[in-house]
């Protein structure tokens, strides 16, 4: 079957970016973005677009109206699809069965729903969402179920593997494409069908085809294993500190082993993003309802070092304010979960705030993309505070990060922002009050001149102050 028009639901992160390379690597295949947020729709529709990526906005401007469109008007565009994503969000249950863990596939059911309701002739229907394994069984359970006669559906697996921030080049030039499917000819042929879309630019060898669950199953396990590899150096970064090691050292003198290999080696307050966490307690749930245990509990690790990554830093930053920082001023430079990005879920600055806000900080915070609102609504929510009122009062929010720093008793780095390498730190410390720290969370700054200038510097895996008011002594 020849694919000429394609439908994806969920305008976010994967949708967005996702159909908006397709629709410029395929000038002949019509694509059309939906999501029930007329919000949403409205910004992809104008010169603002809902999501910071670099590159995404060149893209966007070629196709829309080309060949790609963003509506919230879904019904039009299932009907005339030959192939439709599913690209909704599956957060973490916060209820029920699984609460706190378990993938919520509401919204993949609702889609399942509405195109089973749609729909005629021959449909594929693709799982772009991250899901458990097997869920692939209910969308067809749901669709043939719901549908006319005659109707015939294919349920692919095709994980999605950009990361924020770098989503056009990953897109672009993806290190594989996964796709799974039935074992049968019609299912093989689904797979064909989608191979060839995305061979419109990415080569042959790249695009791997397996069972549908071997599918699923391998999401999973890659950001397992990379929210894994984060954890395990965050935990050596504490042993550094504890001994008098460097962390990056350690990290460059292990990495450059071939069979371990150098990335994802970073030490940082924690990792965050919408799905490390979600992912991994979703592979901690399945294990746990399959009774593996020890499976269960080896993955769970990971979460719990990264909390306690988070907590120490935040922990250190109160200690080394000679263990007060109630109306003290700290100064937070940046909110994302990462840089080149304006995305705050799970962020580790998030968690930071909120400690600091329970021992009654003032925090002046900037970061360069995130919106002041949203900063809000994440420092408000009732995961952060009950008292949303004492919040507003106790966080300023700035877009400059000198004017952030003015005044502050303490500088505290949550986001790799390159800018952050490149501030006039002596500024910034002629302004502050004295003693004047810098907690670097990300280990980009120049410490070794950041002491010079007379910064108290406490940074990730790594010993750097030298006040001897405040040096641990050796191990
Ligand atoms: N954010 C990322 O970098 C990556 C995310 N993923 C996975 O992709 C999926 C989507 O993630 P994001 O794009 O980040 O989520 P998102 O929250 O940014 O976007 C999901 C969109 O789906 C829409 N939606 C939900 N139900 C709908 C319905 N019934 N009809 C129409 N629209 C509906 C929502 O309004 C929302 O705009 C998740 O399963 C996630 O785990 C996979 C790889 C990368
Ligand atoms: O399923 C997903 O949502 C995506 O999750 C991650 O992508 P993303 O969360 O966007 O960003 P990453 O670059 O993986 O960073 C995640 C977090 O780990 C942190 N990190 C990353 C790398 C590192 O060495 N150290 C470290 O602390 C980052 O700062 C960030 O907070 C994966 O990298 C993608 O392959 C995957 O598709």
């Amino acid at each position: 079957m020849v694919i000429e028009k394609i439908c994806c639901i969920g305008a976010g992160y994967v949708g967005g970016p996702t159909c908006s390379v397709l629709a410029y690597k395929c000038p002949n295949i019509k694509v059309t973005v939906c999501d029930r947020s007329k919000e949403r729709i409205e910004q992809w529709n104008s010169p603002k677009l809902p999501i910071y990526e670099p590159g995404l906005d060149e893209i966007v401007k070629e196709c829309r109206g080309r060949n790609l469109f963003f509506t919230t008007d879904l019904d039009p565009a299932i009907i005339e699809a030959d192939l439709i994503f599913i690209s909704v969000n599956t957060p973490t249950k916060t209820f029920g069965i699984g609460k706190g863990r378990a993938a919520d596939l509401k919204f993949v059911e609702a889609c399942s729903r509405k195109i089973a309701s749609l729909s005629s002739g021959r449909k594929i229907v693709v799982e772009k969402s991250t899901v458990p394994v097997h869920a692939a069984d209910s969308i067809i359970n749901i669709l043939t179920a719901n549908t006319r006669p005659g109707v015939e559906f294919q349920v692919l697996s095709n994980p999605e593997f950009l990361a924020e921030g770098t989503a056009v080049q990953d897109l672009l030039n993806p290190d594989r494409v996964l796709i799974g499917g039935e074992q049968s000819d019609a299912g093989r042929q689904a797979v064909e069908d989608l191979c060839w879309v995305y061979q419109h630019w990415i080569s042959r060898d790249k695009i791997i085809t397996t069972n549908t669950w071997s599918s699923e199953l391998s999401k999973l396990v890659a950001n397992a294993f990379l929210a894994q590899r984060i954890s395990s150096i965050n935990a050596i970064s504490a042993l550094c500190e504890a001994t008098g090691a460097d962390v990056s050292e350690v990290a460059q003198a292990t990495g450059m082993d071939s069979r371990i290999g150098s990335k994802f080696l970073q030490a940082s307050v924690g990792f965050g993003g919408s799905c490390f966490q979600k992912d991994l307690l979703n592979l901690v749930y399945i294990s746990e309802c399959l009774k593996l245990t020890e499976v269960a509990s080896y993955w769970q690790k990971v979460i719990d070092m990264n909390e306690y990554q988070k907590s120490r830093f935040a922990a250190r930053i109160v200690e080394r304010l000679f263990n007060t920082i109630t109306d003290k001023t700290i100064t937070i430079l940046g909110f994302a979960f990462k840089k080149n990005t304006g995305d705050t879920r799970e962020s580790p600055a998030i968690y930071v705030c909120k400690y600091l806000l329970e021992e009654g900080a003032n925090l002046h915070i900037y970061d360069p993309k995130v919106e002041p609102k949203q900063m809000m609504t994440d420092l408000t929510s009732p995961m952060v505070s009950v008292d949303p009122e004492k919040v507003r009062e106790l966080v300023k929010i700035y877009d400059d990060p000198y004017s952030a720093a003015a005044g502050a008793h303490a500088i505290v780095i949550c986001t790799e922002w390159d800018e952050f390498v490149r501030l006039d730190y002596q500024k910034i410390y002629d302004t502050m009050l004295k003693p004047a720290f810098l907690f670097d969370g990300r280990k980009i700054v120049d410490h070794e001149s950041v002491l010079e200038i007379g910064f108290h510097v406490e940074t990730i895996g790594k010993r750097v102050t030298r006040s001897p008011l405040l040096r641990a002594d050796p191990a």
